[in-house]
């Protein structure tokens, strides 16, 4: 069993999540059971990107109106990406909301998570393969809302499906190789890292553009899971995490 997690580039257009159906295919075939984590479509100015969705409300406060909204675009990308999935004929279904599991309190924003319930999760790899989940959301015990785990949240979704399933690794598709000396988008004369300690990471997480979240990167580290960084686009290995 392994978690990957595709984040908003990955899932941004077709030919993008024909590559992460590709992913997914060969997670199958090497592992079985796939959990996979999907952000929302594409960055602000993509019709169903966090960014711009919040951009529709006068004000971002931390409320239930403004996590109900964020939580649509990581909705509608589970929904397409398990429709594209069951096309092509992959064994896979899609589970959100309080059948997802991730049971927060009412911080809306940033939703500490009081407890995993996988109990719908392990039903559904009874009968699929694989198990679509929305990331960056989570679900209020007290009140029945959605709240939403921090901006780059679903990060933390992966790491902590990764922890209570107990997965191989987790593995993160992005837009660069792995994790580089520098954010190569950013800087020139950068390499890839092709392993590194928990701790380096978290040292390491200091660009405007966080690589993965951090408060990702600090579960991780607590509860060492391994983390795998490597590229949606090239076949090379990327960065391996680990102790
Ligand atoms: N040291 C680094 N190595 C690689 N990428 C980095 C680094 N620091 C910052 N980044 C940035 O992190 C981005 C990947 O994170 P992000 O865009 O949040 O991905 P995702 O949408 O998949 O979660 C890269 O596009 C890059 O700009
Ligand atoms: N869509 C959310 C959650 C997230 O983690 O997105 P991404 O994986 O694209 O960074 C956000 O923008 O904060």
């Amino acid at each position: 069993m392994i978690v990957q997690k595709f984040g908003g580039i990955a899932m941004q257009n077709h030919q993008n999540r024909q590559l992460v159906i590709q992913r997914i295919q060969q997670a199958i075939n090497n592992h079985q059971q796939v959990l996979v984590v999907v952000s929302a479509m594409g960055r602000r100015g993509k019709p169903y990107a966090t960014d711009t969705l919040l951009d529709l409300l006068p004000l971002n406060d931390s409320s239930i109106e403004t996590d109900l909204l964020s939580a649509c675009g990581e909705l509608i990308s589970s929904a397409v990406l398990t429709t594209e999935l069951k096309a092509q004929g992959i064994s896979s279904t899609l589970l959100y909301g309080k059948s997802a599991g991730i049971i927060t309190n009412d911080t809306y924003g940033n939703a500490l998570i009081k407890k995993v319930d996988l109990s719908s999760v392990n039903q559904a790899f009874k009968n699929f393969h694989c198990v679509i989940v929305p990331g960056f959301q989570g679900f209020s015990e007290s009140t029945h809302n959605f709240t939403t785990l921090g901006r780059g949240g679903s990060d933390l979704t992966a790491v902590v499906y990764g922890y209570h399933l107990n997965a191989d690794v987790v593995e993160f598709y992005k837009d660069v190789p792995g994790i580089m000396t520098s954010d190569p988008f950013t800087s020139d004369n950068v390499e890839l890292i092709p392993f590194m300690t928990y701790k380096e990471l978290e040292e390491k997480i200091d660009e405007p553009i966080e690589v993965i979240q951090k408060r990702a990167a600090t579960f991780a580290a607590l509860h060492q899971v391994p983390l795998h960084i490597r590229s949606l686009y090239l076949d090379s290995e990327g960065t391996f995490v680990s102790n």
